[in-house]
């Protein structure tokens, strides 16, 4: 059930082209039914086919706009994306101390589809030792996962093996993604007492651009809309599943996955004045 009086909040760079970052962010955010926020730490300058530059943001003003929507419209959920560098990373760990909320998922963005670096080398000390430990969920794809555990994923069997590896590092679970790997798109859901295989078949589209920022901003929804973390993933599957097989051509490169809009009666919707 969509409540848009239940806020979500998004911490992560700013896509030009609409597809993936802040903007698939607040897409997934709407369309599943939560009040959707964003906190921009970096802007890129990107298409379809490419990311053609960065431009980081201060310190004062990531640390600004999370104080200012934190103070004002605390929200149930908040999804971590592309956090740069190592500084970038301390001052989103200050906020996320100060304020606490009840559910951190983090998205280790490391390197955009098209193969342009979004984490600096130096940063991946603190995303490791700081960032990480404070995730409820962390999202991480096949290769961002070799890059956190230093080590090949090959198999399912790898992936279980990174994924407790990634889990010793302290976040309450992990969710190993399985889209690089070939055959059926299996990902893999692991926590101290949980252990899940969300499968479907591979779609084979081109238009994958976003698919991870999508899937991690759906399962913030579904917790901050209160679901259990098991169901928060099936959900965020189905969701992301669908989402690349209505995706479609648009710009000249990798297009972007397809958000679906169910603009319901208005008093289904959970929203008292
Ligand atoms: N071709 C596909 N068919 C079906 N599901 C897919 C396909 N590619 C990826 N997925 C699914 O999409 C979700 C995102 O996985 P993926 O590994 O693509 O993330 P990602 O690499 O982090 O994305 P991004 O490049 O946007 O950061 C996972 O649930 C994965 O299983
Ligand atoms: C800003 C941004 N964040 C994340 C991704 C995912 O790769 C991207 N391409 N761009």
């Amino acid at each position: 059930m969509r409540n848009y009086k239940i806020a979500t909040l998004t911490i992560a760079g700013s896509d030009s082209s609409g597809g993936a970052g802040i903007q698939a962010d607040l897409k997934t955010f709407s369309s599943i039914g939560t009040y959707g926020m964003s906190v921009i730490t970096a802007i890129t300058a990107q298409n379809t086919q490419g990311v053609f530059g960065v431009e980081e943001l201060s310190q004062e003003i990531i640390k600004n706009q999370i104080e200012v929507v934190f103070d004002d419209i605390p929200p149930k959920a908040v999804k971590i994306g592309m956090v740069s560098s190592p500084e970038i990373i301390l001052e989103i760990v200050k906020g996320l101390n100060k304020y606490n909320p009840e559910f951190v998922v983090v998205d280790p963005v490391m390197i955009s589809k098209s193969g342009y670096s979004l984490l600096r080398p130096e940063a991946k000390e603190n995303l490791i030792k700081y960032l990480i430990p404070k995730a409820y969920i962390v999202t991480p794809n096949i290769p961002e996962a070799e890059e956190i555990v230093e080590k090949e994923i090959k198999t399912l069997e790898d992936m279980k093996v990174a994924g407790n590896k990634i889990l010793s590092m302290g976040p309450k679970y992990v969710l190993m993604k399985g889209g690089h790997l070939e055959g059926d798109a299996i990902d893999v859901l692991i926590g101290k007492d949980v252990f899940e295989i969300y499968k479907s078949e591979r779609i084979n589209r081109k238009n994958t651009h976003g698919t991870g920022c999508t899937l991690s901003s759906a399962i913030t929804s579904y917790l901050a809309l209160g679901n259990g973390i098991k169901e928060s993933v099936r959900l965020s599957k189905e969701y992301i599943t669908e989402a690349i097989k209505y995706s479609f051509d648009i710009g000249y490169g990798v297009g972007p996955v397809h958000h679906f809009y169910n603009f319901e009666k208005q008093e289904e919707a959970v929203c008292t004045h």
